[in-house]
């Protein structure tokens, strides 16, 4: 019997994912399918899966599979692509929903223009410094020095629900990403790995930020991955708490609450088409 499963492509700044409304059809390997799916020339090409489904503590849930298969804690971008989903696909008529993730419950802010999404604001929670392991030892660390490939780097390691680590540099276009990337998101510091970001400031305001995302490499933008590069530069006192953090594929605003702690993502979120696939 054939299964045929409907899709949707989306993307936030670039960073694109498969979005299956698990509400209605039912997907039981979904490791397995992102990896197969999120090939670009045999299969739909992504930078992963994302699953739409119900939880009995939100308004609904997101799970999310990085290319490699791999279970993803937290996807900023997709959270606001799940918001337009929903209300685009007039699954809900809300304008604030509540998503549970695996690393907890988010809210989400719709901006509607006619009836369709066009901007979504999401609240992040409050960032951690990301405890990595050093000598078998927890530390954080806080403009700490990584050495790579004999270079020296000045890092900083963030949790926004899954694990960062945020390097400032003075020319960003100096880092060759696919060499060094994957040897830091395996850095000894991190055994569950991590994902990287190469920043570079350009004011106070605006943020240039590379990303090499754990488990999907290099992506055109990440969510997550600039809240954390926003947390990073105003710990180390390079940017305000209200930033512009501009990746390949685009751009997000990215505010730092000083009263609350919590950090807002807005952005876009885009749908590029819908499909079908058999299983
Ligand atoms: N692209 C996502 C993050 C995916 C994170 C994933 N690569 C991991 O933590 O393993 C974002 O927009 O926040």
């Amino acid at each position: 019997m054939t299964n045929l499963i409907k899709f949707t492509k989306m993307h936030g700044a670039g960073n694109d994912y498969i979005y299956v409304n698990t509400l209605k059809y039912s997907i039981d390997h979904p490791e397995e399918l992102a990896i197969k799916w999120s090939k670009y020339h045999t299969g739909i090409g992504s930078d992963g899966l994302v699953l739409i489904g119900k939880s009995p503590i939100a308004d609904f849930s997101m799970r999310i599979f990085n290319a490699d298969g791999s279970e993803a804690m937290m996807c900023g971008n997709a959270s606001r692509c799940i918001g337009k989903y929903l209300y685009d696909n007039k699954i809900t008529e809300k304008e604030d929903i509540t998503l549970d993730t695996l690393s907890g419950i988010k809210h989400l802010h719709l901006a509607v223009s006619g009836d369709k999404v066009s901007k979504v604001t999401v609240d992040m929670g409050s960032p951690k410094l990301e405890e990595v392991l050093v000598n078998g030892n927890s530390e954080n660390l806080v403009s700490a020095e990584i050495t790579v490939n004999n270079q020296t780097y000045k890092a900083t390691a963030i949790s926004m629900g899954n694990p960062h680590l945020v390097i400032y540099i003075d020319d960003i276009e100096k880092i060759d990403l696919p060499v060094i990337g994957p040897i830091l998101e395996r850095h000894p510091f991190f055994p569950n790995r991590v994902n990287v970001e190469f920043a570079q400031k350009i004011d106070n305001k605006t943020v240039r930020m590379r990303v090499w995302e754990r488990g999907s490499g290099i992506t055109m933008a990440c969510g997550t991955g600039a809240c954390a590069t926003a947390v990073a530069g105003s710990i180390i006192g390079q940017t305000e708490r209200d930033v512009e953090i501009i990746m390949d594929g685009g751009s997000l605003n990215i505010k730092w609450d000083e009263q609350t702690d919590r950090v807002f993502m807005t952005g876009e979120a885009v749908t590029v088409f819908e499909g079908e696939i058999t299983l």
